[in-house]
């Protein structure tokens, strides 16, 4: 199924036709992307924007519509009204989704009035986030019940289908009406970067009607999506990120793959490794680039004179490492790996031998309040070690307390990096 979007060029790569592409295409659908608007922008402000003639516009529809199955259509900047009479025109008939675009979050202008974004609420599906449903409505929006009222108003008095009015300035929670009924579809905040979420939100929507989807099915889909595409934003971007899901999950199948490998060669030195696995075993975690760690099931433990992992390499098996690895990753992002050994004097002299940077954290030295909270202990100890040193740390060290062993932690940016140092740590 084909989704046509009409919309705006965002040269930041975050919002516009870029993010609608991508959501299009990482929803399964085939993306028809057509120009209103070329921005002048960045993440931090919009310099202007340049909108193309109408004909234009309505070239581009007419070049599309006869020869693909559209489900829907996505309408987001328009410009002005010349191009919002020729968009209504050329999309009559179509499912449209349409996300009032008036200003960027950084305060710009996207259209030349709102009577332009008005034109094209007629029958269509729209989108507004709290401030957009004001200028429609003509109501203030403080609360959940006054977004259902403007909502409300903004289907009865301007002649939507649906209104969909986002919470992303007030509370996280979306409210739907559609044919005489209220839906909420409430939500949390969640930390990342929301450049561009009004424009995920509203391909999303598109994609889902067109794959058949009930409205508040769709709504709730979208949002999910929405929340997905901001905590798996990069800071790289400073905007959402619509392919989060491919890019999660192919980055989940990488990092199992290689750290399968990497416990296979940890095997190989089983009998050199053997005197080094503490009482409580050794695990191996790693890292994706959205920091979801994985790790060997049970532990890798000593047998007979060898070594061998207990289960099989899961996400989230070590809570233990992935705690130190997400500190460390705090501050040196690179680093993407992490292996504990048991500690002894000739294992840390060897490695400074080595060359490897090594520092350690001191318990006793633990404040109080940390050590009430038992959970922030390794945070606390990472911190410590990485400060007292000042540059990344290969390998880290402590030397335990009442009832806590002491243990190295061993550090790397691919599992390999990290197999090969304990390979020549435990070396005779
Ligand atoms: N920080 C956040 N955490 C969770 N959900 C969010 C956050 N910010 C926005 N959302 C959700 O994202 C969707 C888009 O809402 P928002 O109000 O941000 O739209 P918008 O202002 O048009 O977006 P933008 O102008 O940034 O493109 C909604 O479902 C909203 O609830
Ligand atoms: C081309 C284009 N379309 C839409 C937006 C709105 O997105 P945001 O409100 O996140 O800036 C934008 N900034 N640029």
């Amino acid at each position: 199924m084909a989704v046509l979007i009409v919309a705006g060029l965002d040269t930041g790569g975050g919002a516009g036709l870029k993010a609608d592409i991508e959501t299009v295409s990482a929803l399964g659908e085939h993306p028809l992307p057509v120009l209103t608007s070329v921005t002048y922008q960045n993440p931090s402000e919009v310099r202007g924007y340049h909108t193309l003639p109408p004909e234009v516009v309505r070239e581009q529809i007419r070049a599309v519509r006869g020869s693909f199955k559209i489900g829907a259509v996505k309408i987001g900047m328009l410009g002005s009204r010349e191009i919002a009479e020729a968009v209504k025109q050329e999309t009559e008939g179509l499912t449209r989704v349409l996300d009032p675009v008036m200003e960027s979050s950084t305060g710009a202008k996207l259209v030349d009035s709102v009577e332009s974004v008005k034109v094209l609420i007629l029958g269509s599906i729209v989108t507004p986030n709290v401030p957009e449903a004001e200028a429609l409505s003509g109501l203030k929006i403080r609360s959940i019940e006054e977004m259902k009222e403007a909502a409300k108003v903004i289907a009865e008095e301007l002649g939507a289908e649906a209104v969909v009015i986002k919470g992303g300035h007030l509370s996280y929670t979306d409210v739907l009406y559609w044919k005489g009924k209220l839906y909420e579809f409430p939500g949390e905040r969640v930390e990342g970067f929301t450049h561009g979420t009004g424009c995920v939100f509203s391909s999303a929507l598109a994609v889902f009607l067109a794959k058949g989807f009930e409205l508040p099915e769709t709504v709730e889909r979208a949002k999910r999506f929405v929340e997905g595409s901001i905590r798996f934003s990069k800071a790289e971007a400073r905007a959402v990120n619509p392919l989060w899901e491919l890019e999660r999950d192919a980055h989940r199948w990488r990092a199992k793959g290689e750290l399968e490998e990497a416990v296979k060669e940890l095997m190989e030195l089983g009998e050199k490794l053997n005197p080094h696995v503490p009482e409580v075993g050794t695990n191996f975690a790693l890292a994706t680039p959205f920091s979801e760690v994985f790790a060997v099931k049970g532990r890798i433990v000593r047998y007979g004179g060898t070594i061998k992992p207990v289960g099989p390499v899961e996400f989230n098996a070590s809570d233990h490492l992935r705690r130190a690895l997400l500190k460390m990753r705090e501050f040196y992002p690179e680093v993407r790996a992490v292996l504990n050994l048991r500690y002894s004097e000739e294992l840390v002299e060897k490695a400074k031998k080595l060359g490897l940077v090594v520092s350690f954290y001191d318990r006793r030295e633990e404040p109080e309040d940390v050590k009430r909270a038992e959970k922030g202990t390794m945070e606390w100890g990472i911190e410590s070690a990485v400060k007292r040193v000042g540059k990344r740390p290969d390998l880290i060290y402590h030397l335990g307390d009442w009832g806590k062993e002491p243990m190295v932690l061993i550090f790397g940016r691919s599992a390999m990096e990290v197999v090969e140092r304990v390979r020549a740590l435990s070396s005779r």
